[in-house]
């Protein structure tokens, strides 16, 4: 497969709502795609990179410079457009894999375009459809939060994972536990908001029944969540401290986490997601599928992902109008199951519909191979 160029392109997408956090608020994406052109087809890798490095290091101007200033002139040097070569021309660049992951993405959906194989397909899905949940942000009330969590059930969600912080956790999980009973799964996510010391504080969420508590300690904090998961009954899992196939077994090895949130661009790509999840099943940890408010290109390739046999929670595979008015590609519409479908065209199986792909585009900028 011959690339004849890369297109770096950035879109604005607003949010249909504020989404909070502990590490912020946001009310828009700023995304980067990548596009791989070749003679035979196009593919398209989304960055999942915020616009400050306030989830983990990277952020998306330092994802758009190092994919101008070295992973695409170390993939120009290459001409294997296998997926574990591209992997392996962007090993001698340390870090940045939110940017690595778009590109390795974009590669690989066009050679998958142009072998007319679905994403779900080259990864080994065994299912056509993934259950989903839903990820709701810190609210400025308790009946606001009730509100919100009964429209996302009602829309048929089957998880609710809601943000918490220190001041915003104990009460907002006993209310929605009040409110919606003990058959609804419920998980939380302290986007790493605690430290050791809150052991206590945070062993009162174990009353409650939650599938688990995500990422409450720093992204670095392996042996204290390993300390902390001795300490509460709530099983702990990892989302911004598993980068890789290594982390993760290091996590499983210290007994730092019992579930893991695998995102593809967090660790790298899909490849390296895989890997996690093999990974994982041999020890008999479950994995689920994180979201990072991607469009419906970075939604199709993790509903592939999420439809592996490991996957066995709900995870963050939102439908597209959880986020977006109008997304990029057509959306993906929840179905009364509580599932979105796997697309099963070639490659990621959507594209972006070009009318609306010209509107949200805020710069493009050509690399020729
Ligand atoms: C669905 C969910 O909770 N995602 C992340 C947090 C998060 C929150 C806000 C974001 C805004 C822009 C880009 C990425 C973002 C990721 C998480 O699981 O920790
Ligand atoms: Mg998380």
């Amino acid at each position: 497969m011959k690339i004849t160029g890369i297109e770096l392109r950035r879109i604005a997408m607003p949010l249909v709502t504020p989404f909070r956090t502990s590490f912020g608020t946001e009310t828009a994406r700023d995304v980067l795609l990548v596009r791989v052109a070749t003679p035979d087809a196009e593919g398209w890798g989304e960055c999942v990179a915020m616009s400050e490095p306030l989830y983990s290091p990277e952020y998306v101007d330092g994802a758009a410079d190092v994919l101008r200033r070295f992973l695409i002139p170390a993939l120009a040097e290459t001409t294997d457009r296998s997926p574990y070569a591209v992997n392996r021309a962007m090993e001698p660049i340390k870090g940045h894999r939110m940017a690595k992951a778009a590109l390795e993405t974009a590669v690989l959906d066009a050679r998958l375009r142009a072998n007319g194989e679905s994403f779900a397909s080259f990864l080994g899905a065994t299912r056509d459809r993934v259950p989903c949940g839903v990820s709701i942000g810190i609210a400025d009330s308790i009946p606001h939060l009730l509100e919100v969590v009964q429209g996302y059930v009602d829309e048929g969600y089957v998880r609710v994972k809601l943000k918490i912080e220190p001041g915003w956790d104990v009460e907002p999980v006993a209310a929605v536990r009040e409110r919606f009973g003990d058959d609804l799964m419920l998980q939380v996510d302290a986007n790493a908001a605690y430290t050791l010391a809150d052991a206590r504080h945070l062993a009162r969420l174990d009353a409650f029944d939650l599938l688990l508590i995500e990422q409450p300690l720093a992204e670095d904090d392996l042996v204290q969540h390993a300390e902390l998961a001795r300490r509460i009954t709530t099983p702990v899992c990892l989302d911004e401290s598993i980068v890789s196939a290594s982390h993760a077994a290091a996590a499983i090895s210290l007994g730092a986490c019992s579930v893991i949130n695998i995102k593809p661009g967090r660790v790298g790509g899909y490849l390296e997601a895989r890997r996690i999840h093999d990974l994982c099943r041999a020890h008999g940890i479950a994995v689920w599928c994180g979201g990072m408010l991607e469009t419906g290109l970075g939604r199709a390739a993790n509903v592939a992902l999420a439809a592996l046999p490991g996957f066995t929670l709900p995870g963050d595979t939102s439908a597209s109008r959880r986020y977006f008015a109008t997304d990029v590609t057509e959306p993906f519409v929840l179905g009364d199951d509580g599932c979105l479908a796997v697309p099963t065209g070639p490659g990621l199986g959507v594209e972006p519909v070009p009318e609306i792909l010209k509107e949200v585009t805020v710069s493009t900028e050509w690399i020729p191979f």
